[in-house]
């Protein structure tokens, strides 16, 4: 087997080393002359033998992934198959399987999870769209997913757009999730009871009922930067907690810890609250009670 793979940012390159390690030949295309196997787009498709051909695109969701499929979409021929395996917004993935599908050229979308650790422990995959297209992909699905049995890393979650929203909801849950850890953090170091905080947090890798992978990499974080004095409490985010609170408005299903958990992240990245000055103004108005005065500019 022998496959495309379009993208070789922190994800791609490392999904091209896993799948070369399964045995499937890959030749990657990524605008960075250092990183890329072929100089072109033009070119990734020449590479692959003919019959039906395999790209993966693994580039920023939005604009820069829709180009990517536009752009394979003037390239490649019936019986081709593209998969999206950006964290793609969900309802992107029915027009681009509609524009391929007009050449013949089919489509999937795949939530991709295990960041940077994924080269080693494998990605969970969460995949949407046909039957045949998938089993057709599966040798591909096989080689990055953990090891261990299929259904464990692996899920075909229903048709085109199941996989981005499942993903989608994936990142609303990891969202959560960390917000509570960090929540914890910031309580236990804020009492001077617990004396040894990065200890308690440690300790709370094995046995206890909130182990996880996520606590593990609070540790490790902690153990790379005690009191996290290196770095600035900003948190930045790139669309997947806003879609999956959106589709909670939607669906009118409660998500009060996601949706607080993003919020949490915008409140990071402001100098000043002006929602706060706002409640401080009043309490004065209606209370007489003192406020702050702003520190001098
Ligand atoms: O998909 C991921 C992990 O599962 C990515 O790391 C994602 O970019 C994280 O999302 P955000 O930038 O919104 O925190």
């Amino acid at each position: 087997m022998h496959i495309g793979l379009v993208g070789l940012g922190k994800m791609g390159a490392n999904m091209r080393s896993r799948i070369r390690a399964a045995g499937i030949e890959v030749t990657g295309f990524d605008r960075n002359p250092d990183v890329t196997d072929v100089p072109s787009l033009e070119a990734l498709v020449e590479a692959l033998p003919a019959g039906q051909r395999i790209v993966w695109v693994m580039v920023p969701s939005g604009e820069i992934t829709d180009a990517v499929v536009h752009d394979l979409a003037g390239l490649l021929t019936a019986g081709d198959i593209v998969i999206d395996g950006g964290n793609s917004y969900y309802q992107d993935d029915q027009p681009h399987a509609d524009l391929l599908a007009a050449t013949g050229v089919g489509f999937l979308d795949a939530g991709v999870s295990g960041g940077v650790w994924g080269l080693e422990n494998g990605y969970g995959l969460m995949v949407g769209g046909d039957e045949a297209l998938v089993a057709t992909v599966m040798p591909v699905f096989d080689a990055l997913r953990p090891e261990g049995p299929r259904a464990e890393g692996f899920v075909h979650a229903g048709k085109v757009g199941a996989g981005h929203f499942a993903k989608m909801v994936h990142n609303g849950i990891e969202y959560g999730l960390m917000q509570a850890y960090a929540e914890g953090y910031e309580l236990l170091a804020a009492k001077d009871l617990v004396t040894d905080v990065h200890g308690t947090v440690r300790a709370w890798q094995r046995g206890t009922v909130v182990r996880s992978w996520l606590l593990e990499l609070l540790v490790k974080a902690l153990e790379q930067d005690p009191g996290l004095g290196e770095i600035d409490d900003w948190v930045e985010d790139s669309g997947e907690g806003r879609w999956t609170v959106d589709e909670a408005i939607d669906l009118a299903v409660p998500v009060p810890v996601i949706s607080a958990s993003l919020f949490a992240r915008f409140a990071s990245r402001q100098e000043e609250s002006p929602a706060m000055k706002a409640v401080a103004a009043l309490r004065q108005q209606f209370g007489g009670h003192a406020v702050k005065p702003a520190p001098p500019a």
